[in-house]
């Protein structure tokens, strides 16, 4: 079948996945004509350097520093830039236009978005972006349309793939964390800047929109409690391997009656739930829906190719909406939520002592626990490794993350007490 439609797409990013999504219009130009409805016509990519060596063999004639001539005669524009600028202004100047943007552009997004969904609304456009969360994973479409008519209570998973590679390796194999990030980069999971992976600000973006989609209002990063892995040490992974646990770095959205949680840090789970099994750069993440129950989705949340084909879905069926000549509503109604502070969430505590080795010394410490009203599910003792005292491991069941922090400062504060050697969250218990 030849489409009769054509419609002009522009591509801004030439990088790990603009050049995936660029092989992919061309190779498979017929297919998605096809699928479209409209054949997809790529006028240009927009680029730094049109001489740059490129890992993708493409036509130079394509390449283009002028990126404001290339969205001004677009119907649609990919923007595979990231960071906030320029990518967020020429966003707008395509939205503008009443030309359909589709972006991976999480950082963005978390940041923007409610600003942009309300342009693309108000010029009768379409912005997409499942390629931002999760990767190759389709999670946000499920969210926004086929949960359209549940409430979502919770959603909670692994969305940083880089974090995940690095605490997979760490974890099965010893390695160092700069060697394994090293990998995660020449892999092509990393950001430009890697320390949005590495202290969680990538999946504090994923979560605000995740919130965001499945509460029916807007969270930006900035109101996410975020911690990265940067301080997770070999040490923790090890002890945490040796009690039967797994550390990972999860994103958490949970609407309770008090109000909303997003948060996102490291975490222990047992290694039987099914995150555990989550590996290398794989994402998976979890939906409760009142009605729907408990949904899992799993997937490869980075790379280029995994990513590029995110960015085809959200391209086809912008492009349907176009050739049918059909508009699209963007997202759902702002619906205002009260957002919890951090200190009101609860939670459990999995904690790490280094104690003297004397009597009395474990009676003390539970009594702190008491006080605080903070209960204890299991705890054991093992020699340290300098056989000076005792390493102590504490699980406590849940309670509000205020009482638990207060309670590991005054434990801290015991002259039995030599150090607090790790304090980490355990979820999914
Ligand atoms: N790599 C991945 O696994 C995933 C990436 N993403 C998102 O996709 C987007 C692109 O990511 P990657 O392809 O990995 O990044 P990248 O760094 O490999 O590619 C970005 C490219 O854009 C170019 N660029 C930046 N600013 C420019 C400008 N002003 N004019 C022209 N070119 C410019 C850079 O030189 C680079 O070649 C980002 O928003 C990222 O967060 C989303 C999901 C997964
Ligand atoms: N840097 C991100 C890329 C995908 O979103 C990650 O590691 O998950
Ligand atoms: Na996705």
């Amino acid at each position: 079948m030849t489409a009769e439609k054509s419609l002009k797409v522009a591509l801004l990013g030439c990088g790990t996945v603009g050049a995936q999504v660029a092989r992919i219009l061309l190779e498979d130009a017929a297919a998605l004509a096809d699928r479209s409805g409209a054949a997809l016509e790529l006028t240009g990519i927009a680029v730094r350097n049109t001489a740059s060596e490129r890992d993708v063999q493409l036509p130079a004639e394509l390449f283009t520093t002028d990126a404001n001539s290339l969205i001004d005669q677009a119907d649609v524009v990919i923007e595979l830039l990231g960071g906030l600028h320029p990518a967020g202004d020429y966003i707008a100047r395509a939205l503008k236009r009443g030309a359909s943007v589709i972006t991976g552009n999480k950082a963005l997004i978390a940041a923007q978005g409610a600003q942009l969904n309300q342009l693309a609304a108000e010029h009768g456009a379409q912005l997409r972006y499942e390629a931002a969360v999760a990767g190759a994973i389709p999670i946000l479409r499920p969210i926004a349309d086929s949960l359209a008519g549940d409430h979502i209570t919770k959603v909670m998973g692994i969305v940083n793939g880089t974090t995940n590679f690095i605490l997979d390796a760490m974890d099965s194999t010893g390695a160092a964390f700069d060697d394994v990030l090293a990998q995660a980069q020449a892999l092509g999971y990393a950001e430009a800047d890697p320390t949005a992976d590495v202290g969680g600000h990538d999946a504090a973006a994923k979560a605000a929109i995740l919130a965001s989609l499945a509460f029916h209002t807007t969270v930006s990063s900035d109101q996410v409690h975020t911690e990265g892995i940067t301080e997770v040490s070999a040490q923790d992974v090890a002890a945490a391997a040796e009690a039967g646990y797994v550390i990972k770095l999860l994103a958490i959205a949970e609407h309770a009656e008090a109000g909303v949680s997003v948060r996102v840090y490291p975490s222990l789970i047992k290694r039987s739930h099914p995150l555990a099994s989550v590996r290398g750069a794989f994402n998976a993440v979890f939906v409760e829906a009142e009605n729907a129950g408990d949904l899992m989705f799993y997937g490869a949340g980075a790379g280029g190719n995994p990513t590029a084909s995110a960015v085809m879905g959200d391209v086809v069926a912008v492009a349907r909406q176009l050739a049918a000549g059909a508009g699209l509503p963007n997202g759902s109604a702002d619906q205002p939520v009260n957002l919890l502070d951090f200190e009101q969430i609860t939670t459990s505590y999995w904690i790490g002592l280094s104690v003297k080795d004397q009597p009395g010394v474990l009676a003390s410490i539970a009594a702190v626990f008491g006080e605080h009203g903070v209960s204890i599910e299991s705890m054991s003792q093992h020699s340290d490794a300098d056989g000076e005292g005792s390493a102590l491991r504490i699980l406590t069941h849940r309670g509000a993350e205020a009482a638990l922090r207060t309670t590991v400062d005054a434990v801290a504060a015991l002259d039995a007490v030599h150090s607090v050697t790790s304090v980490m969250r355990v979820e999914g218990n």
